[in-house]
């Protein structure tokens, strides 16, 4: 690994670690383990995607992401709960909500405004490096949240994922290369994600995810992350072994998003 301090993801965790210091200082363990407890039950994350899946379709998990580090703003005009409704309407089978407030621009409430609005299931996106954030997940109604190799140890990927596990919710583990996929089929999460970009360089290339997906044991659910932009892409995948995909920023772009989410999925209008 040639991680150097100035690697985005090292700058992203260290700023994630203060902030949730900062949320801490307001809602101890205790405190958050209760609203955990007291959350509104978790819909079928991996269900929604497997069913999906089962039935000869790709499983859309679409993303509402107001911006990110590599595009800076991508959606001005940013209704988190109309476009929820707008990613059902289109087919998206769950949803994923970016809650990272310095380099997303996302927030907690940006996640209850998308969950009240529809019924799928959701995914809280956010830098996971600490058990806290695991109940803050369930808390704010999270159905998944999603465990980055590049940022945890053997040993955290672990603890987090048996306390989410235990909490009734999914895990999505990302990987990005070979090395890291090795240690995520180590935990027993059946959503693996290939992130096709990046970290170091912001580049994505749909073609790290054909060449990872035929590595990963049919037991696993494999999901293609970022930088999908159509149907021809969604096609490649498949024939990768691809069962679910993860799209944000190609949809968050267009003025209808129903219409585009639809036409992603080769779907007619
Ligand atoms: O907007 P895109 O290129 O369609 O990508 C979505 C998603 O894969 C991306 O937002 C993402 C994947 N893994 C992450 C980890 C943290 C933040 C963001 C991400």
């Amino acid at each position: 690994m040639n991680d150097s301090p100035t690697d985005i993801l090292r700058k992203i965790c260290d700023d994630t670690r203060a902030e949730v210091a900062r949320r801490q200082a307001e809602h101890d363990l205790d405190d958050i383990r209760a609203r955990a407890k007291d959350a509104e039950p978790p819909r079928g994350f991996a269900r929604a995607l497997m069913d999906a899946a089962a039935s000869g379709r790709t499983g859309l998990i679409a993303e509402i992401k107001k911006a990110s580090p590599s595009a800076g703003l991508i959606r001005p005009d940013f209704d988190p709960a109309a476009i929820a409704t707008a990613y059902k309407d289109g087919g998206a089978v769950c949803l994923s909500v970016l809650t990272d407030a310095t380099y997303f621009q996302g927030s907690e409430a940006d996640f209850t405004a998308a969950r009240a609005a529809v019924d799928l299931p959701m995914l809280r996106k956010d830098f996971i490096l600490d058990e806290w954030q695991i109940y803050e997940s369930r808390a704010m109604g999270a159905d998944c949240v999603l465990l980055i190799m590049a940022a945890l140890t053997d040993e955290q990927a672990r603890s987090f994922e048996e306390l989410a596990t235990a909490l009734d919710m999914n895990v999505l583990v990302e990987v990005h290369d070979e090395a890291e996929l090795e240690r995520a089929l180590g935990l027993r999460a059946r959503l693996v994600g290939i992130n096709n970009r990046n970290l170091k360089t912001m580049v994505t290339d749909i073609a790290v995810s054909e060449r990872m997906a035929v590595q990963i044991p049919p037991e696993r659910f494999v999901v293609a992350e970022s930088g999908i932009r159509d149907f021809a892409d969604i096609e490649r995948l498949k024939a990768a072994g691809v069962q679910g995909i993860l799209v944000g920023e190609s949809l968050m772009r267009q003025d209808d998003i129903t219409k585009a989410t639809r036409a992603l999925l080769g779907v007619g209008a």
